[in-house]
């Protein structure tokens, strides 16, 4: 069985709190966007991952797709073994959130081809065990997602009328440092309300809380979301933890001069 996990963008990211167990409460909306990787799932006489495409830094024992084989095994004992084949391309350390997909479409996976009958929550439940923001690729549909990221509230959002572009310059953020650096603030305008304004409205209230210190040490991912703006976007951000950057533009716009220092996904 061949699945096709995909990524995701936040649009508006603030970090409101620390918890007592060393992650943050925050508010933002999750919403899927077309750049996927390709996962296979044989059935085999032993668990084997391979892959191919980009390089996944780790070992292979720690890929998100098998901590989910040993997750579900706990509970389904008789689960057979399998062979796992993943074509990664979605950019890795980009805050596209492309490990925690791979690993939620695993489970999924898992629960059709093996008929473990899992309802969407139960899969969501074991999701979260994986990645804060794992759940959210179940569904992965627009949400607005609070506490740790993993807890969600269905959104109309619709931007399919627009032009998404992606720009994943050559810098890696990590998650958990990017964390390290933010301030966490109770907000002023709750993003469950700006996201309903128009498009038009965005750039000068939706915000992104890692930016602050991640454009300050990577001036390149700042010089990314300034020339997007350049060349017409409506709205720009640098997408969870970096370090991708995307732009909602009314057309396509001419990136061209940008492509010899960037990867540029467009229309996603
Ligand atoms: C920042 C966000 C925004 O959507 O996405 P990415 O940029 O990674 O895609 C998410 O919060 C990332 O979620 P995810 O990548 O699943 O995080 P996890 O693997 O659970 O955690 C990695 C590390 O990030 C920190 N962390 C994560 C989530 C959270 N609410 N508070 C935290 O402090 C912790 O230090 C944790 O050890
Ligand atoms: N299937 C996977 N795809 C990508 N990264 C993975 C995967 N499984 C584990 N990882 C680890 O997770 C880290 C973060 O990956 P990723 O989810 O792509 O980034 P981000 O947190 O920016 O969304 C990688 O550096 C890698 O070591």
């Amino acid at each position: 069985m061949i699945v096709f996990p995909n990524a995701k963008i936040n649009i508006g990211l603030n970090i409101t709190e620390r918890r007592p167990d060393g992650y943050h409460n925050l508010e933002t909306v999750f919403y899927p966007i077309k750049i996927n990787d390709v996962l296979e799932v044989i059935e085999a006489d032993e668990l084997i991952f391979d892959y191919s495409g980009l390089d996944i830094p780790g070992d292979d024992a720690d890929n998100l797709c098998i901590k989910g084989y040993h997750l579900l095994k706990k509970d389904f004992p008789k689960l057979p073994a399998v062979k796992i084949h993943l074509h990664k391309n979605i950019p890795i350390g980009a805050g596209l959130g492309g490990g925690s997909s791979d690993a939620a479409f695993f489970i999924k996976l898992m629960n059709e081809k093996f008929g473990l009958g899992l309802s969407v929550d139960a899969m969501m439940d074991y999701a979260r065990v994986l990645g804060a923001d794992c759940a959210f690729f179940i569904e992965s549909k627009p949400v607005f997602a609070f506490d740790k990221g993993d807890e969600f509230e269905a959104i109309k959002l619709d931007l399919t009328a627009y032009q998404i572009v992606l720009v994943m310059p050559d810098a890696h953020v990590s998650t958990a440092e990017a964390y390290r650096g933010v301030k966490p603030a109770p907000v002023k305008e709750s993003l469950y309300d700006l996201i309903k304004t128009p498009i038009a409205n965005w750039k000068r209230h939706i915000k992104n809380d890692f930016e602050g210190h991640i454009f300050r040490d990577n001036p390149i991912i700042r010089g990314v979301k300034a020339e997007l703006y350049e060349h017409g976007a409506l709205y720009a951000s640098m997408s969870g933890s970096g370090a991708s950057v995307f732009g909602i533009f009314e057309s396509t716009p001419d990136l061209s001069a940008m492509e010899e220092y960037n990867q540029i996904f467009y229309n996603v």
